[in-house]
């Protein structure tokens, strides 16, 4: 397949991490690297991506509005923002025929976005891809769905400072806990709502399996742990497991696991090659 030119939608630590993968990786040349960052803050995201963007790209460009950035034509649009930008620049991108792939997918949990997504995507004839992230199992999981899922239970356990600037700094006091505490056990409408920068993962397991309703999330802050451990256990009509991640925190975000931003690489790398795996 022929991409020549990727788009990305934020400028923070996947973004960063994700230029940094395919730069080492050096199969990725394309004719521009097109960025889109917040209103104002072009300066800041080409200080902070510029520079890798140049190794695997002839021209950079960095635009501060859709347009701006639909203009430079990207073959493929990686979104690495944030849920409002999921929310209120994706079906942009969509519509205007632009495959895009999603990393912020807790926004799905807002079920109007979800359908403006959708909608977008049959007008654009085009479609997006939800990236597994931070967790696996995504393929066996939605092929179980289509036998019927009977339960799915979810944990998602991060040291205390995971935690910090979500809700959970409200209902624990996350300096002060010795020992695993539970903060948060509900739906992953409800987990992947509340907490949008660490649910995404609950998320994308209800997309694949049993829905918003029926997925059970238990958030837990772990003063015992520096990694980001998730878990789940499936039953099924076809297959029934029990899969368990233990994710590097990346270096400039511990809320974020490293593996997110390869999860990104290898959705975009499978693009430029022959055979995708
Ligand atoms: N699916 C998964 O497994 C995971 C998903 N995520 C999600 O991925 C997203 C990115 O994560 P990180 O890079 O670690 O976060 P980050 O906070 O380091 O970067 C987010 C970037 O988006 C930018 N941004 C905000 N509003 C924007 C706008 N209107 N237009 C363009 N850019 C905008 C921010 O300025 C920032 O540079 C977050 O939504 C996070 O919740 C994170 C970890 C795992
Ligand atoms: O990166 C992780 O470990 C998972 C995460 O934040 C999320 O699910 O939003």
């Amino acid at each position: 397949m022929s991409m020549r030119r990727l788009g990305i939608l934020g400028y923070g630590n996947i973004a960063a991490t994700l230029l940094d993968i395919l730069a080492r990786d050096g199969r990725a040349r394309f004719e521009q690297v097109a960025i889109l960052a917040r209103p104002g803050a072009s300066e800041r995201a080409d200080a902070r991506l510029r520079t890798a963007a140049e190794v695997i790209a002839e021209e950079v460009t960095i635009h501060e509005t859709a347009d701006a950035f639909l203009a430079a034509r990207p073959d493929l649009a990686v979104e690495c923002a944030t849920h409002d930008v999921v929310r209120e620049t994706v079906p942009e991108i969509l519509k205007a025929g632009c495959e895009t792939v999603v990393v912020s997918v807790g926004a799905f949990a807002d079920a109007d976005t979800a359908a403006r997504i959708e909608d977008a995507a049959a007008l654009g004839r085009t479609r997006t891809v939800l990236v597994p992230g931070a967790i696996g199992g995504v393929d066996a999981l939605a092929a179980a769905r289509i036998a019927g899922i009977e339960t799915l239970v979810y944990s998602g356990r991060k040291p205390p400072a995971a935690w910090k600037g979500t809700p959970a700094e409200k209902l624990l006091d996350l300096d002060a806990i010795t020992s695993e505490t539970v903060f948060f056990e509900g739906n992953a409408r409800q987990a992947a709502t509340d907490y949008p920068k660490n649910a995404n993962v609950a998320a994308t397991l209800a997309l694949a399996g049993p829905g918003f309703e029926r997925t059970e999330v238990r958030l837990i802050a772990d003063p015992g742990i520096s990694a980001n451990v998730h878990e789940y256990e499936v039953r099924s009509q076809s297959v029934n497991f029990t899969i368990q991640l233990t994710g590097k925190a990346s270096p400039d975000n511990p809320k974020t696991s490293m593996s997110t931003a390869y999860s990104v690489a290898r959705e975009v790398m499978n693009r430029l090659v022959p055979i995708a795996i």
